[in-house]
């Protein structure tokens, strides 16, 4: 017997599959192909799941290193451990936990249609799959591989230097993460990535955007029929695992059962969320008393984590080639003229949703797009609105390979501390972000966290505290933050603004803002979130001051009609339509209820945008148009 191990990361797909590719090309000389996903505890407390120990819970604002004492490996600067650093919150929401279960489980399915199956395991990686190779390893068995998607990220990268490091067998790495992989860059992404997007951009426009010059052909590993994802051929046979012959100590993890359902694993998964809510509790519909969360009726993302969804997704979206005829995609056809939209599932993508967690491939998108830009892109609006949908995708590769970079270049502040080869360092987590590994990074740009807000989240009337539970009095920003909280999503313009309003109209820590996120949002990218927080805070490797929205002008730009503050903030329900976004001037307070009657803040800026003002409530102007603030544009 000859195994070909896939460790499952943030892969959770068989399209666009290197390994699955790797493994069933006729050249390839293993027997036996065993697909694997680990559940880490540093990710996720796994305490109520038998025969593993968690970590202990840290305290907000206790340093992650002290977090870890019952695990083999100490991180030092990393942030290993199921609640976040300085907020001292889940890592994730109930609906995030669902939506990675229905990806797996339904991998798991789909490898079980094409005639093979995918071995669900808990526990530290590097002990569980050593213990795999060990017991595939006996009687004269043979390790072909053990293959893994590459990730760019301190954590991740950790997790397989550490599984590395106990292990003989080489891992082998695969590029399956970006829409354009590094070797195709006209540049090594982990050393010249360029600090500012659009000189990204245009590096790799200039390889021509056409399919086979910018865009890169996805594997045909598997496709969706009937409902189902099935590989190309059939797969190699699943090795036989015996769970008891692991060997694993006490608390060291094993085996998930066969038997075990989605929902089983989900209420065990979920109990120390439910025990411990964070700040403002879970909504209802994300944490009901049994069984999975339910959908809010008004979520924006109606989907399921699984490839199938994410598939129907792409062609309902975009469309696709039927003969000469290009059949659905109209939503693609109007993006850039939607994309800043704020309610309904149509106005833009959702393909992050997906993405996140690899359950789509970016090449697919890509390659759907170029298919559809060479049929019908000669009409310069089909053009404009489609090619968009590729200046967003480069927004997320840029993110990407910027974390790449930094992941790999030891802190301007600790040059002389040498790189833990374990361990790599990286400023995406600092308060000062990129720019403290950047020595060129202007002097009076560069961001000062000691004259930052202090908060305290206990405190009822603190304002991050406030801004998470979307009760400043800003009814823009809180019905952003209600729709994330009580949905797992929130629009790109939605972010843009609630981020501004934490960081420059709060002056608080925006890491507050990204772990909250982290916790809540359905489609969390470490590199896209943690990445989008540095540029909005302007922490980031693009130095602006500027980045400032003004959340009455973008309500009256983007959300003309009300329709979306009225949608999450039944307290106004009783305020009339011309100060439903400033209701703090109302003479008759008694009409807000429980709703804050002052905003914690009120910039003079504000004021021009009030209703009667000259110049008048400039309503509907900017609505779709792609513009946002002066020098607040960040993904359009
Ligand atoms: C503070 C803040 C936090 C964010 N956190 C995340 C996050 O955790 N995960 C995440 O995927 N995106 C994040 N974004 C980026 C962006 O808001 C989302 O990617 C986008 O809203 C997802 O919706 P969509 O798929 O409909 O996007 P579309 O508008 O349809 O765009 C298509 C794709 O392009 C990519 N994209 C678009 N805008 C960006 C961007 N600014 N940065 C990186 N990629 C982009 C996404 O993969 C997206 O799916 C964040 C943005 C901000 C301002």
């Amino acid at each position: 017997m000859n195994t070909f191990i896939h460790y499952h990361t943030l892969d959770l797909r068989l399209h666009d599959s290197p390994s699955l590719h790797q493994a069933h090309s006729p050249n390839n000389t293993s027997t036996h192909f065993l697909p694997i996903y680990i559940f880490d505890p540093r990710q996720l407390d796994l305490s109520h799941l038998s025969n593993i120990s968690s970590p202990p819970a840290p305290r907000a604002g206790e340093p992650a290193e002290h977090q870890n004492a019952s695990l083999k490996y100490q991180p030092k600067s990393t942030r290993c451990s199921p609640l976040s650093r300085v907020g001292g919150f889940h890592r994730t929401s109930p609906y995030r936990l669902k939506f990675l279960l229905e990806a797996v489980f339904s991998l798991r399915e789909s490898y079980r249609k094409s005639g093979g199956d995918m071995l669900l395991a808990c526990g530290p990686p590097e002990v569980i799959l050593p213990k795999i190779v060990d017991q595939l390893k006996k009687d004269e068995g043979k390790i072909e591989g053990i293959h893994a998607q590459r990730e760019y990220t301190v954590e991740e990268i950790s997790n397989y230097r550490r599984i590395q490091s106990s292990l003989d067998e080489e891992i082998v790495l695969h590029d399956s993460k970006t829409l354009i992989p590094p070797k195709h860059l006209p540049f090594k992404p982990e050393l010249d990535t360029p600090d500012v997007y659009t000189e990204f951009r245009k590096q790799v426009e200039g390889l021509g955007i056409g399919l086979n010059e910018m865009l890169v052909k996805p594997l045909d590993t598997a496709k969706p029929l009937n409902g189902e994802i099935k590989t190309k051929g059939k797969l190699k046979p699943f090795p036989k695992i015996e769970a008891e012959m692991l060997n694993l100590k006490e608390g060291q993890g094993g085996i998930i059962g066969a038997e075990e359902t989605l929902e089983g694993l989900y209420v065990k998964l979920v109990k120390p969320l439910l025990d411990n809510p964070p700040i403002g509790g879970w909504s209802s519909t994300s944490s009901p008393k049994e069984g999975t969360p339910n959908l809010h009726p008004k979520s924006a993302i109606p989907f399921k984590g699984t490839e199938v969804a994410a598939l129907e997704r792409v062609d309902d979206y975009i469309g696709h080639a039927n003969g000469d005829k290009w059949e659905e995609g109209m939503k693609a056809r109007h993006y850039k003229e939607t994309r800043n939209g704020l309610l309904g599932e149509g106005f833009s993508t959702k393909f992050s949703t997906w993405l996140c967690l690899g359950i789509i491939s970016p090449k697919v998108i890509g390659w759907r797009v170029g298919e559809l830009l060479e049929k019908e892109g000669k009409d310069k609006e089909v053009w404009k609105n489609v090619y968009w949908i590729l200046f967003e995708l480069l927004w997320r590769d840029y993110f990407q390979y910027t974390v790449l970079k930094t992941s790999l270049t030891p802190s301007s502040k600790s040059k002389s501390q040498l790189r833990d080869p374990l361990n790599p360092n990286s400023s995406l987590f600092n308060p000062d972000g990129f720019s403290s590994q950047i020595s060129t990074y202007p002097q009076n740009l560069r961001p000062n966290p000691s004259e930052w807000e202090k908060s305290n989240l206990e405190d009822p009337n603190d304002n991050a505290r406030r801004w998470c539970e979307g009760r400043t009095g800003v009814p823009f920003i809180d019905a952003n933050m209600r729709e994330l909280v009580q949905t797992g999503w929130m629009s790109n313009r939605g972010r843009q603004n609630v981020a501004s309003f934490l960081t420059k109209d709060l002056y608080c820590d925006w890491r507050i803002g990204a772990e909250f996120f982290e916790m809540n949002l359905v489609d969390y990218d470490t590199c896209s979130n943690w990445g989008n927080w540095q540029y909005q805070a302007g922490v980031g490797n693009d130095p602006r001051s500027s980045r400032q929205f003004n959340p009455i002008k973008q309500a009256n730009d983007y959300d003309e009609d009300n329709g979306f503050v009225r949608t999450w903030i039944p307290e106004l329900e009783r305020v009339g339509d011309e100060y439903v976004q400033t209701p703090w001037l109302i003479n008759d307070k008694s009409k807000l209820g429980d709703y804050p009657s002052r905003p914690i803040v009120e910039l003079p800026s504000w004021k021009k945008h009030y209703p009667n003002q000259p110049p008048h409530r400039n309503r509907g102007k900017a609505k779709g148009n792609g513009k946002g603030p002066k020098g607040g544009r960040n993904g359009g």
